[in-house]
């Protein structure tokens, strides 16, 4: 894979829905080839900060996109677990070959090669012909990485990766993106388990409605530990 370096710039970030607001002054910089942890109590606003990211929500302030001249410019992008309707005429293998190609699913014969090769990844070779809305929850999110990874991103935004997702889960999916973060990719990932932030990310943001603190892990983490760490009251969906 080839090594870009995007950092993220997050300035005076606020979001409101309703008149609440979500989240109030978000000052942010994430360095390029960091795995950031966004950790916080439930209802906290992690998941406002990601949709604010990807765009899914308005807010005022800034979110720059600081990438190198040669970039692609490619975002990964797993949204927070979603019950997708059993009944959705779509199988996993038109889902993922949507993905990768704007072309009507009709107009190819075969899979691509880089498709096939994330699914073997993600151990999900099997599941071509199955509708999306059948699968289990950690099916759906193998599924929901490999699309988010079959284009090579520079950076992946995730929201929540290990939700519904059993100990085997846990594992590949770790694998995997520990593969993409070795070979030079930036991660950015809600998680509620204190021990996979701790083994594996670098930096740490705390979202309570604003930024708590952010910074090294090391940093962070020894801030939180006299107190009770405010990520440890969130509970995985
Ligand atoms: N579309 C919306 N309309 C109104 N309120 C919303 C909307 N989306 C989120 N909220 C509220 O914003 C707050 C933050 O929600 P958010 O999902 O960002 O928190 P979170 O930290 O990701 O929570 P969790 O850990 O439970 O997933 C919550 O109080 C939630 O009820």
């Amino acid at each position: 894979m080839t090594i870009y370096a995007p950092i993220v710039c997050v300035s005076d970030l606020n979001v409101s829905i309703n008149n609440n607001l979500l989240l109030n002054d978000v000052n942010l910089s994430v360095p390029a080839g960091i795995w950031l942890g966004v950790v916080g109590p439930n209802g906290g606003g992690k998941s406002t900060l990601i949709k604010a990211l990807m765009g899914q929500v308005p807010y005022r302030g800034q979110i720059a996109l600081d990438w190198p001249e040669q970039s692609a410019r490619r975002i990964g992008y797993l949204p927070q677990i979603a019950v997708i309707e059993p009944s959705l005429p779509i199988t996993v293998s038109d889902y993922l070959t949507m993905v990768c190609d704007t072309r009507p699913v009709w107009f190819r014969h075969k899979q691509k090669q880089a498709i096939l090769n994330a699914m073997t990844r993600l151990q999900i070779e099997t599941f071509n012909n199955k509708r999306l809305g059948t699968l289990s929850a950690g099916e759906r999110q193998r599924v929901l990485l490999c699309a988010a990874l079959i284009n090579q991103p520079d950076i992946l935004v995730l929201d929540e990766p290990l939700a519904g997702v059993d100990k085997e889960g846990h594992a590949l999916i770790l694998n995997v993106l520990s593969e993409f973060h070795q070979a030079g990719g930036s991660v950015i990932m809600v998680e509620h388990h204190w021990h996979v932030v701790e083994q594996y990310c670098q930096f740490v943001a705390v979202i309570d409605g604003q930024l708590v603190d952010y910074g090294p892990i090391e940093h962070v983490f020894g801030r939180l530990k006299p107190n009770v760490a405010p990520f440890e009251l969130a509970t995985s969906a």
